[in-house]
Parts: C-alpha cells; structure tokens; sequence
C-alpha cells in the first residue's frame, strides 16, 4: 500500500516527504495506521548522522501512537481497531532479559532492529523499488507503518493518542528514570542536567516521589519557565557561574545531590552529574546519548568513596505490561502530558519540528498525519 512518509535520505539533510510503499504485515507482525508522533531528540542524534546504528534512507520516528489495521500470520496479542504505541523496546516476555525480571532491554529484535530491519532480515518500506530502512522498530514518521507484534503497546481506545504519543518515549524515559532505575524516595535532593522533554519529566517523577530539592540546570534559561511549572525549586545556568557546575551544586546542598540525571547526552556534563553527587551514596543516572565514540571519565576515587553511575533506557520501563499503566496515570491526570506539547504540526512540516528544537523553542511537537 501507498503511505505518506517522512524520509531521512542521508544524514545531515531535511526529510523528504514522499509516498512509500508499504508491505503486507509478515508472521509476528503488524499494520499499523499513525495517527501522531512526537520528535525526540534522538531522531535529530540519528538524522545528523553521529548514531552509529543510522541506516540511510529510513523512516526515523519513534514518539508514536497509532490504529492497528492489519495482522500478519500468528499475531493473537492485537486486532484491527486496537489503539497502541510503538515500542523501541520490545518486550517478548521469554528471552534471557525478559525472563530475569532485573531489565527492560528485551534483546528478542534487538540485532534487527539495530540494523533497520523486520526480525526477519527484511524491510516492509521501499520508495521506487529501492529498500527504505526502518528505525528503531517503531518508524513512526510514516502514516503506516510495520512493527513486531512484541513491539506494540495495546492501551486503553479512549486515550487520546494526540497526547499519550509522548509516553512512547520521552515522557516514559523521565518519569521511569526516576521511578524504576534511581528510585528516589520522599525528601530526595535530585539535580536534573538538560530541561528538553527528558529532563522535564524527571522532573516531574521527583515530584511524583515526593523529592525535596529540585534542581534544574541548562545553558538556556528560557528552559526554566517550564522546568518551574513542572516543580523544580532551584535554577542554575552554568554560563552564570565561573566555578565548575558540580562546585557549585555540592556548596548549594551542603555535599552534594541524593541523585542527578543527565538528559542532554553531553559526556562532560555526565562527568559533573556524577560529581555533584553526596560522597557516599549520591547516584547519577545517564538518560542523554552521547556521539559515537565519545568516553566518559572521572576520577575513579568518585566511585571509590561511594558515588554510583548508572544508566537508563526507556526509563527501565517494560512497554507492554506497564505502559498501559501509564496511559490510565495520564488519562487520570496523574501524569502531565499537555505542558510537553509545545507545538503542533503536519507531517508536511516536520522539518520545522527539527528547527524548533535546535533553536531551543519546543519541548514537544507532536506531528499529526490527518487534519489535527
Ligand atoms: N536513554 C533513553 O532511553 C533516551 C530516551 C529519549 C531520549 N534520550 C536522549 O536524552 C537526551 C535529551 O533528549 P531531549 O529530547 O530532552 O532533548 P532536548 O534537546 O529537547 O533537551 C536538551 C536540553 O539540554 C540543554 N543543554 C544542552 N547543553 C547543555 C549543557 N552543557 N548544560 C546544561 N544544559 C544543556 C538544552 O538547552 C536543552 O534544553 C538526548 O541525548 C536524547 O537522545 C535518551
Ligand atoms: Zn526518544
Ligand atoms: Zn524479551
């Protein structure tokens, strides 16, 4: 079938917005009609050409919510008419990592999806008879598109997926970040690196774990305003201080943070985020992507006297058993999804989405297929 798509030709340029041509669900997978997407920043990491697993062309995306239209062979979990989000992380439920209830990096689709393909080795998407590549299992900047059927998060029909499309990723990563893998507690001092859509969700999960001090820190104080409405107490921009930035925060909270998250995927801030951290217990959690290549480093008596470092994707949540879950919190108003969508566009004009966050202006623009 003919589908409306966004496609990344080559690292460094605009998408094209051409029609592809989009392949019959195979065994295991599934037809899915998008009817919104998010631009997260990966997408930009990926299009710019640093991500080592970027394939060229391909359908990027991976913020989405969307219709089943289609199952191919075998699939029981779905049907025509359920509403789902992509998964960048597969959940299969029986591989190594799944069965070991200690991770979400499900690895059943993982060496595929990696290359840009279906778990058979195969692509669904081709634009004049030439091979499109998928993204991340998801590509949801096509109005249709192919997934594993482990990849897709049935949710409840009645949530709006203009809006829970931002719990396919960035929303998700934050809140679970805080929950899952730091599992900050009430009266926790937290530091939050980067105030884009990640970063404002740790935020909100601080808030949520009832934490007592939230500090937020970013090169653009435009970002505060938001970061504030969010629930952080404290503001700090690096560029007002002459004094390294874990200098200042260690003196700000009397030895340091209870937790500090990196959301900006710059590995020297990743060394100050794990600097300002309390001798002895503080924890750091990376979040942010750095460029292919890059290291991070510290001195290792950090790590000696008691600072940890960890990491964390899609915020150690398991898409399809708890994602739901979160779909019922943002549907209750448990969760905030409206002061992440700073803009709204059609998929014709995407690109400006991308312009947008590099000039700092969004946090979210949620792209949308048909009139709204
Ligand atoms: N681990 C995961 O599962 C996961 C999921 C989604 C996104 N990410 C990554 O998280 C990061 C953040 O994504 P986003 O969509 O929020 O991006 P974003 O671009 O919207 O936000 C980044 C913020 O960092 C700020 N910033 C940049 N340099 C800074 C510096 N030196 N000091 C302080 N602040 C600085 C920017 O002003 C901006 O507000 C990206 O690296 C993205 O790839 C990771
Ligand atoms: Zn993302
Ligand atoms: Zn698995």
């Amino acid at each position: 079938m003919k589908s409306r798509a966004a496609v990344a030709f080559g690292p460094g340029q605009p998408l094209k917005i051409v029609e592809i041509d989009v392949a019959p669900p195979k065994k295991g997978e599934v037809l899915v009609k998008i009817t919104h997407t998010g631009v997260c920043h990966t997408d930009a990491f990926t299009l710019s050409g640093d991500d080592p697993e970027g394939v060229f062309p391909a359908v990027l995306g991976h913020e989405g919510g969307g219709i089943v239209v289609e199952v191919g062979e075998g699939v029981t979990s779905l049907k025509p008419g359920d509403h789902v989000i992509p998964l960048y992380t597969a959940e299969c439920g029986e591989c190594k990592f799944c069965k070991s209830g200690k991770t979400n990096l499900c690895q059943a689709v993982r060496a595929t999806q990696g290359k840009g393909l279906m778990p058979d080795g195969t692509t669904r998407f081709s634009y004049n008879g030439e091979p499109v590549y998928h993204y991340m299992g998801t590509s949801t900047f096509s109005e249709y598109t192919v997934c594993a059927e482990i990849s897709l998060a049935k949710v409840n029909p009645q949530a709006p997926l203009d809006k829970v499309c931002l719990l396919g990723c960035g929303v998700t990563t934050g809140i679970g970040a805080v929950h899952n893998t730091a599992k900050v507690k009430a009266g926790d001092t937290v530091a939050v690196f980067g105030l884009g859509g990640i970063g404002l969700a740790v935020i909100q999960g601080a808030v949520q774990a009832k934490a007592g001090r939230i500090i937020a820190v970013d090169t653009n104080p435009e970002k505060f305003v938001l970061a504030k409405e969010m629930g952080a107490t404290d503001f700090i921009n690096p560029k007002d201080h002459e004094k390294p930035i874990q200098d200042v925060i260690v003196e700000l909270t009397d030895g340091g943070v209870d937790f500090s998250f990196e959301c900006i995927g710059n590995v020297n801030v990743m060394r100050a985020a794990l600097e300002c951290c309390h001798k002895g217990w503080g924890e750091s959690i990376i979040i942010g992507v750095a460029g292919a290549g890059q290291e991070i480093r510290t001195r290792p008596f950090q790590l000696v006297t008691g600072r940890v470092w960890r990491g964390s994707a899609f915020g150690g949540v398991k898409g399809r058993t708890q994602l739901p879950g979160m779909v019922e919190e943002a549907m209750a108003g448990k969760i905030r999804l409206d002061p992440f969508i700073t803009h709204r566009l059609p998929l014709d004009q995407i690109n400006e989405a991308f312009d947008l966050m590099h000039e700092g202006k969004s946090i979210r623009t949620v792209i949308h297929f048909g009139d709204n």
